[in-house]
Protein backbone atom coordinates (compact mmCIF):
# COMPACT_ATOMS: atom_id res chain seq x y z
CA UNK A 1 0.00 0.00 0.00
CA UNK A 2 1.46 3.41 -1.08
CA UNK A 3 -0.49 6.97 -0.24
CA UNK A 4 0.13 8.69 -3.52
CA UNK A 5 0.58 12.42 -4.05
CA UNK A 6 0.32 13.66 -7.48
CA UNK A 7 1.01 17.32 -8.36
CA UNK A 8 -0.53 18.85 -5.13
CA UNK A 9 -1.56 22.54 -5.13
CA UNK A 10 -2.93 24.56 -2.04
CA UNK A 11 -3.32 28.04 -2.03
CA UNK A 12 -4.72 30.38 1.02
CA UNK A 13 -6.56 33.45 -0.21
CA UNK A 14 -3.96 33.52 -3.52
CA UNK A 15 -1.21 32.57 -1.56
CA UNK A 16 0.40 29.45 -2.77
CA UNK A 17 1.61 27.18 0.29
CA UNK A 18 1.87 23.77 -1.59
CA UNK A 19 3.14 24.36 -4.97
CA UNK A 20 3.18 20.94 -7.11
CA UNK A 21 3.95 18.71 -4.23
CA UNK A 22 4.30 15.11 -5.70
CA UNK A 23 5.62 11.93 -3.33
CA UNK A 24 4.69 8.49 -2.68
CA UNK A 25 4.88 7.18 0.70
CA UNK A 26 4.69 3.23 1.21
CA UNK A 27 3.36 1.04 4.09
CA UNK A 28 6.53 -0.32 6.26
CA UNK A 29 8.07 3.07 6.72
CA UNK A 30 8.40 5.91 8.56
CA UNK A 31 8.79 9.26 7.06
CA UNK A 32 9.82 12.33 8.82
CA UNK A 33 8.31 15.35 7.22
CA UNK A 34 10.80 18.70 7.46
CA UNK A 35 10.30 22.11 6.54
CA UNK A 36 10.93 25.57 8.08
CA UNK A 37 7.96 27.24 9.97
CA UNK A 38 5.31 28.09 8.02
CA UNK A 39 6.44 25.95 4.96
CA UNK A 40 2.72 23.89 5.17
CA UNK A 41 3.54 20.98 6.78
CA UNK A 42 0.22 20.73 8.57
CA UNK A 43 -1.79 22.17 5.75
CA UNK A 44 -0.09 19.13 3.97
CA UNK A 45 -1.58 16.55 7.03
CA UNK A 46 -4.55 18.60 6.27
CA UNK A 47 -5.16 17.79 2.56
CA UNK A 48 -4.10 14.61 3.50
CA UNK A 49 -6.50 14.48 5.99
CA UNK A 50 -9.30 15.63 3.87
CA UNK A 51 -10.19 18.78 6.22
CA UNK A 52 -9.22 21.15 3.76
CA UNK A 53 -9.61 21.12 -0.16
CA UNK A 54 -7.14 22.17 -2.38
CA UNK A 55 -7.52 23.31 -5.84
CA UNK A 56 -5.05 20.73 -8.02
CA UNK A 57 -3.33 17.66 -7.67
CA UNK A 58 -4.64 14.03 -6.07
CA UNK A 59 -4.16 12.36 -2.97
CA UNK A 60 -5.06 8.57 -3.56
CA UNK A 61 -4.24 5.68 -1.87
CA UNK A 62 -2.42 2.66 -4.04
CA UNK A 63 -3.85 -0.69 -3.18
CA UNK A 64 -2.43 -3.98 -5.38
CA UNK A 65 -1.41 -1.61 -8.03
CA UNK A 66 -4.69 0.34 -8.37
CA UNK A 67 -4.92 4.06 -7.50
CA UNK A 68 -7.85 4.47 -5.59
CA UNK A 69 -9.71 7.41 -3.37
CA UNK A 70 -9.80 6.82 0.76
CA UNK A 71 -12.05 7.71 3.50
CA UNK A 72 -11.91 9.86 6.44
CA UNK A 73 -11.65 6.64 8.80
CA UNK A 74 -8.57 5.74 7.41
CA UNK A 75 -6.46 8.70 8.24
CA UNK A 76 -5.53 8.89 11.68
CA UNK A 77 -4.25 12.64 12.61
CA UNK A 78 -2.47 13.08 15.79
CA UNK A 79 -2.55 17.18 15.96
CA UNK A 80 0.47 19.15 17.68
CA UNK A 81 -2.37 21.10 19.92
CA UNK A 82 -4.26 17.99 21.65
CA UNK A 83 -8.06 18.03 20.93
CA UNK A 84 -9.87 15.99 24.16
CA UNK A 85 -13.11 16.45 25.46
CA UNK A 86 -12.72 18.41 28.38
CA UNK A 87 -15.83 16.88 30.41
CA UNK A 88 -14.76 13.31 29.71
CA UNK A 89 -11.88 11.18 31.70
CA UNK A 90 -9.31 9.87 30.45
CA UNK A 91 -11.27 6.37 31.21
CA UNK A 92 -14.31 7.16 29.77
CA UNK A 93 -12.44 9.05 26.63
CA UNK A 94 -10.78 6.02 25.63
CA UNK A 95 -13.55 3.41 26.39
CA UNK A 96 -16.12 5.81 24.15
CA UNK A 97 -13.61 5.39 21.06
CA UNK A 98 -13.43 1.82 21.70
CA UNK A 99 -17.01 1.87 21.59
CA UNK A 100 -17.69 3.82 18.32
CA UNK A 101 -14.35 2.34 16.52
CA UNK A 102 -14.37 -1.71 17.59
CA UNK A 103 -15.64 -2.37 14.00
CA UNK A 104 -12.28 -1.59 12.42
CA UNK A 105 -10.03 -2.43 15.12
CA UNK A 106 -7.93 -5.77 16.01
CA UNK A 107 -6.97 -7.44 19.25
CA UNK A 108 -8.65 -4.84 21.38
CA UNK A 109 -7.82 -4.09 24.99
CA UNK A 110 -9.44 -2.64 28.03
CA UNK A 111 -9.62 1.02 28.25
CA UNK A 112 -6.85 0.17 31.49
CA UNK A 113 -4.21 -1.17 28.82
CA UNK A 114 -3.93 1.18 26.57
CA UNK A 115 -3.82 4.14 28.83
CA UNK A 116 -0.74 2.05 30.53
CA UNK A 117 0.96 2.03 27.41
CA UNK A 118 1.40 5.66 27.05
CA UNK A 119 1.93 6.40 30.89
CA UNK A 120 -1.12 7.49 32.32
CA UNK A 121 -1.20 6.69 35.58
CA UNK A 122 -4.14 4.89 37.88
CA UNK A 123 -4.81 7.15 39.95
CA UNK A 124 -4.92 9.81 36.27
CA UNK A 125 -7.60 7.56 34.81
CA UNK A 126 -10.18 8.61 35.97
CA UNK A 127 -10.07 12.37 36.23
CA UNK A 128 -11.77 14.69 34.06
CA UNK A 129 -8.92 15.61 30.81
CA UNK A 130 -9.42 19.59 31.73
CA UNK A 131 -7.38 18.89 34.75
CA UNK A 132 -4.72 16.98 32.63
CA UNK A 133 -1.49 18.50 31.61
CA UNK A 134 -0.51 19.17 27.88
CA UNK A 135 1.31 16.09 27.65
CA UNK A 136 -1.05 13.98 29.17
CA UNK A 137 -3.47 15.36 26.65
CA UNK A 138 -1.39 14.94 23.39
CA UNK A 139 -0.81 11.01 25.30
CA UNK A 140 -4.41 10.21 25.40
CA UNK A 141 -5.14 12.42 21.94
CA UNK A 142 -2.42 9.50 20.70
CA UNK A 143 -2.99 6.41 21.99
CA UNK A 144 -6.83 6.57 20.45
CA UNK A 145 -5.58 7.53 17.57
CA UNK A 146 -2.99 4.70 17.42
CA UNK A 147 -5.12 1.87 18.53
CA UNK A 148 -7.16 2.05 15.61
CA UNK A 149 -4.03 1.08 13.52
CA UNK A 150 -5.11 3.54 10.73
CA UNK A 151 -3.92 2.73 7.03
CA UNK A 152 -2.36 6.09 7.14
CA UNK A 153 -0.80 7.81 10.52
CA UNK A 154 -0.15 11.19 10.36
CA UNK A 155 1.59 12.72 13.34
CA UNK A 156 1.99 16.63 13.59
CA UNK A 157 5.02 17.03 15.53
CA UNK A 158 4.58 14.34 18.26
CA UNK A 159 6.75 13.42 21.67
CA UNK A 160 7.25 17.75 21.77
CA UNK A 161 5.47 17.75 24.79
CA UNK A 162 6.49 14.43 26.57
CA UNK A 163 9.24 13.80 29.58
CA UNK A 164 11.89 11.53 28.70
CA UNK A 165 10.12 8.29 29.48
CA UNK A 166 6.90 8.79 27.72
CA UNK A 167 8.77 10.19 24.50
CA UNK A 168 11.11 6.72 24.71
CA UNK A 169 7.27 4.61 24.93
CA UNK A 170 5.90 6.94 22.16
CA UNK A 171 9.13 5.97 20.10
CA UNK A 172 8.01 2.56 20.81
CA UNK A 173 4.75 2.78 19.42
CA UNK A 174 5.10 4.99 16.06
CA UNK A 175 7.70 2.09 15.82
CA UNK A 176 5.55 -0.94 16.33
CA UNK A 177 2.97 0.83 13.76
CA UNK A 178 4.69 1.08 10.95
CA UNK A 179 4.47 -2.48 9.82
CA UNK A 180 0.86 -2.07 9.29
CA UNK A 181 0.75 1.33 8.17
CA UNK A 182 2.20 4.29 6.27
CA UNK A 183 3.30 6.48 9.33
CA UNK A 184 4.44 10.06 8.69
CA UNK A 185 5.14 12.69 11.05
CA UNK A 186 6.71 16.13 11.10
CA UNK A 187 9.43 17.97 13.20
CA UNK A 188 11.98 20.14 13.60
CA UNK A 189 13.95 18.10 16.00
CA UNK A 190 16.37 16.74 13.31
CA UNK A 191 17.68 14.09 15.85
CA UNK A 192 14.23 12.57 16.62
CA UNK A 193 13.75 11.97 12.45
CA UNK A 194 17.33 10.56 12.76
CA UNK A 195 16.39 8.08 15.24
CA UNK A 196 13.36 6.75 14.13
CA UNK A 197 12.83 7.58 10.25
CA UNK A 198 13.47 5.16 7.36
CA UNK A 199 13.25 8.27 5.09
CA UNK A 200 12.82 11.96 5.66
CA UNK A 201 11.42 14.21 3.14
CA UNK A 202 11.33 17.88 3.33
CA UNK A 203 8.75 20.15 2.10
CA UNK A 204 10.68 23.52 1.18
CA UNK A 205 9.47 25.84 -1.28
CA UNK A 206 5.85 24.26 -1.53
CA UNK A 207 7.61 20.98 -2.98
CA UNK A 208 8.70 17.54 -1.31
CA UNK A 209 11.90 16.27 -1.85
CA UNK A 210 12.95 12.94 -0.58
CA UNK A 211 16.84 12.37 1.40
CA UNK A 212 17.75 9.49 0.45
CA UNK A 213 17.84 6.87 3.64
CA UNK A 214 21.25 6.26 3.48
CA UNK A 215 22.19 9.95 3.97
CA UNK A 216 20.70 9.98 7.40
CA UNK A 217 23.14 8.73 9.56
CA UNK A 218 26.06 11.02 7.01
CA UNK A 219 28.47 13.34 9.84
CA UNK A 220 27.32 15.83 7.61
CA UNK A 221 23.64 15.32 7.74
CA UNK A 222 22.32 18.21 9.66
CA UNK A 223 24.21 20.78 7.71
CA UNK A 224 23.12 19.52 4.07
CA UNK A 225 19.62 19.59 5.42
CA UNK A 226 20.42 23.35 6.30
CA UNK A 227 21.82 24.23 3.32
CA UNK A 228 18.71 22.70 1.61
CA UNK A 229 16.08 24.85 3.64
CA UNK A 230 17.67 27.70 4.00
CA UNK A 231 17.62 28.10 -0.03
CA UNK A 232 14.47 30.18 -0.22
CA UNK A 233 12.46 31.36 -3.37
CA UNK A 234 10.93 34.25 -2.00
CA UNK A 235 10.24 33.66 1.59
CA UNK A 236 8.97 30.56 3.84
CA UNK A 237 8.35 32.12 7.01
CA UNK A 238 5.21 32.06 8.73
CA UNK A 239 3.80 35.18 7.79
CA UNK A 240 -0.44 35.04 8.55
CA UNK A 241 -0.14 38.26 10.12
N1 LIG B 1 -6.40 28.92 7.61
C1 LIG B 1 -5.40 29.60 7.05
N2 LIG B 1 -5.64 30.76 6.41
C2 LIG B 1 -4.64 31.45 5.80
N3 LIG B 1 -3.37 31.05 5.78
C3 LIG B 1 -3.08 29.91 6.41
C4 LIG B 1 -4.07 29.13 7.07
N4 LIG B 1 -3.48 28.02 7.59
C5 LIG B 1 -2.17 28.12 7.27
N5 LIG B 1 -1.93 29.24 6.56
C6 LIG B 1 -0.61 29.69 6.01
O1 LIG B 1 -0.07 28.59 5.32
C7 LIG B 1 1.34 28.53 5.52
C8 LIG B 1 1.69 27.14 6.04
O2 LIG B 1 1.20 26.97 7.36
P1 LIG B 1 1.35 25.59 8.13
O3 LIG B 1 0.72 25.77 9.48
O4 LIG B 1 0.86 24.50 7.28
O5 LIG B 1 2.94 25.49 8.26
P2 LIG B 1 3.85 24.48 9.09
O6 LIG B 1 4.89 23.99 8.16
O7 LIG B 1 3.00 23.45 9.78
O8 LIG B 1 4.50 25.48 10.14
P3 LIG B 1 5.15 25.27 11.61
O9 LIG B 1 6.37 24.44 11.42
O10 LIG B 1 5.49 26.69 11.98
O11 LIG B 1 4.11 24.65 12.50
C9 LIG B 1 1.70 29.67 6.45
O12 LIG B 1 2.15 30.77 5.66
C10 LIG B 1 0.39 30.01 7.10
O13 LIG B 1 0.35 31.38 7.44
Amino acid sequence: MKLVIDHLEKEFKGKQVIKDASFEFQKGRIYGLLGRNGAGKTTLFNCISKDLSYENGSILLEKEDKLEDYKETDIGLVHATPNVPDFMTGYEFIKFFIDMNQHQMKNIRTPDAYLAKVGIKKEDRHRLMKEYSHGMRNKVQMIATMMIQPPILLLDEPLTSFDVVAAHEVKELILSMKSESVVIFSTHILQLAQDLCDEIVLLHNGELKGIPASRIHDADFESEIVRLLSDEDGGSEDDRN
